[in-house]
């Protein structure tokens, strides 16, 4: 007669203990509580959770559930139950897709010995490594090992099927590009029929017009939703769009949770936000400088940031601008021009970092957890509201504090007076009067930032924002002379050379202020 606790998991022939579990969090990277008094203790759940989960999560420091894991768990009518779940960035979505999933595994639900049980999708390869951590770190303590499987693009893809194939990826957690590159295998293909719960992280992304035909290709080779699997889809963000979107992945009548007011601001509350409205975008980078200094000034203790850049290009080239201006500050770039391998290792230099200024692109925009970051920075336009609403999350995490600052440029200002919900004020001091004095030290850096780095940034610059013409309310040619102003604040004696093939798919062909032709070197 059970006990009513879940079944143990029974030992595998020759199967090692696991051995090896997340190394007890010290009192400086002990997670500070997500809990608010009165949050539930995890041993609440000793009569849902195999004993070994909640070892697993007790040795990560999660002492107490969060909001959105303890409505989970107390409002699903049951842990196998489709959900569309909302909660604020920071507040452990991860343990409360995990946990459940991972527990209806172990509740006599593992598939056959090399198939897949549980099948995370999401947005980045960097999310889909830190998503697989936090399943080894829960499984760590499970007498049977629970292989958790990625699958991404820049990795060799023979070896990594080799090794899903060979493997027993229990759990595998996947970006669309190579999930659906895999899935055109049979035997791959084959490893899914024993799935019992599908997971969209981010999901109001994964179901955006980007992502929508890989995922719903994918689902055409996954056994059909008929078969009983479980979705589940979590976000912090979930426009009204996603309802009509979701029941790819969701029963009819999915339980919809939210740990989110309907009528508050969508951003973590203790994250105040400011702007910095700039005249011209010849301010931008002494304005950023600025903002940097100022905010260093006033908690210089307490000083891990990340500048979100709009684009890829631009990332790189106020890395190296702000390598040469900041030599103060260890400084970090992450963006989709670097190789895999790269993006891999400064993530984790980041995330162990004390403080420092990580330069980046969306490529880590949304999911990515970087303990302690003080500041989020935006420079130039976000995306949409949402993608805003997902950067000033990767501050104020876990329950910590944050701030967020956006720098826009007067044509770029409409995104304050559209977004009406976001609590943004006007930047406290006056960065435009400080202006002159940074502006010495961008003119005495630029020249040593390479050219062809500015001009990949100038030609990212025209492309980005060619496709918010009617939003930044420019005619093309305005446009062009925009990013001319924009290389001339690099520095740059005149517009840098742009191909004529380019400027063809920019739809700029015969626009006036460019320079057609090819650039002396990339
Ligand atoms: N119950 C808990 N107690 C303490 N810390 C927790 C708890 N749950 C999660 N955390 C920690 O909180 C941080 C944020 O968790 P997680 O990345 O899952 O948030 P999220 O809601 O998915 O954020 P995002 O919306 O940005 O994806 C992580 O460092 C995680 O280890």
């Amino acid at each position: 007669m059970s006990d009513g606790r879940p079944p143990r998991a029974t030992q595998e022939q020759g199967q090692e203990p696991h051995a090896h579990a997340r190394a007890a969090p010290t009192a400086d990277t002990q997670p500070r509580l997500i809990a608010t008094e009165g949050q539930k203790p995890f041993s609440d759940m000793k009569d849902t959770l195999h004993p070994a989960l909640l070892e697993g999560v007790d040795a990560m420091g999660f002492k107490f559930m969060s909001p959105v894991q303890e409505k989970v768990f107390s409002e699903l009518p049951s842990l196998s139950s489709d959900c569309l779940v909302q909660a604020k960035t920071g507040t452990g979505k991860t343990a409360a897709f995990l946990l459940p999933a991972i527990q209806n595994l172990l509740s006599g639900n593992m598939p056959r010995r090399g198939g897949v049980g549980i099948l995370v999708i999401c947005p980045t390869r960097e999310l889909a490594l830190q998503i697989a951590k936090e399943c080894q770190d829960i499984t760590s303590r499970l007498p049977q090992k629970l292989d958790c499987h990625t699958a991404f693009g820049g990795t060799q893809r023979a070896s990594s099927l080799k090794r899903f194939l060979s493997g027993n990826p229990s759990i595998l957690v996947a970006t669309p590009g190579r999930l659906d590159d895999i899935l055109g295998e049979e035997e791959v293909r084959e490893r899914f029929e024993g799935l019992k719960t599908l997971v969209l992280d981010e999901a109001d992304r994964m179901l955006d017009a980007g992502f929508a035909p890989a995922i719903h290709k994918i689902l055409k080779r996954l056994p059909p939703k008929s078969n009983g699997w479980q979705g589940m889809c979590f976000s912090a963000t979930l426009p009204e769009r996603v309802n009509d979107v979701v029941k790819c992945v969701l029963f009819p009548g999915y339980t919809s949770l939210s740990t989110i007011d309907p009528n508050e601001a969508p951003t973590v509350a203790r994250v105040p936000q400011f702007s910095v409205l700039l005249n011209s975008v010849k301010q931008t980078f002494p304005a950023l400088l600025a903002v940097l200094q100022k905010e260093y000034e006033s908690n210089p203790d307490d000083f891990k940031v990340v500048v979100f850049g709009t684009t890829a290009n631009g990332v790189g080239m106020l890395y190296d601008l702000c390598k040469l201006a900041l030599p103060q500050f260890r400084t970090f770039e992450l963006h989709s021009r670097m190789s895999q391998n790269s993006r891999t290792r400064t993530t984790g230099e980041f995330k162990e970092a004390p403080r420092g200024i990580l330069i980046a692109s969306d490529v880590v925009g949304r999911g990515m957890d970087f303990p302690n970051v003080s500041l989020v920075v935006q420079l130039g336009l976000p995306m949409d509201t949402e993608q805003y609403v997902h950067r000033v999350g990767r501050t104020a995490r876990a329950g910590r504090d944050g701030r967020a600052v956006i720098i826009l440029f007067s044509n770029e200002s409409f995104f304050i007076n559209t977004n009406p919900t976001l609590p943004i004020k006007p930047y406290p001091t006056d960065i435009v009067a400080e202006l002159p004095k940074y502006q010495a030290l961008v003119d005495k850096s630029f020249p040593r930032v390479d050219e062809v780095a500015k001009a990949k940034a100038y030609q990212a610059f025209l492309g980005y924002n060619k496709t918010y013409l009617k939003k930044l309310k420019l005619q093309p040619k305005e446009l062009v002379q925009l990013a001319n102003d924009y290389a001339y604040a690099m520095g740059c004696p005149e517009p840098p050379m742009i191909e004529k093939k380019v400027v063809g798919k920019m739809g700029l062909k015969g626009v006036p202020g460019l320079r057609i032709g090819t650039r002396e070197r990339d």
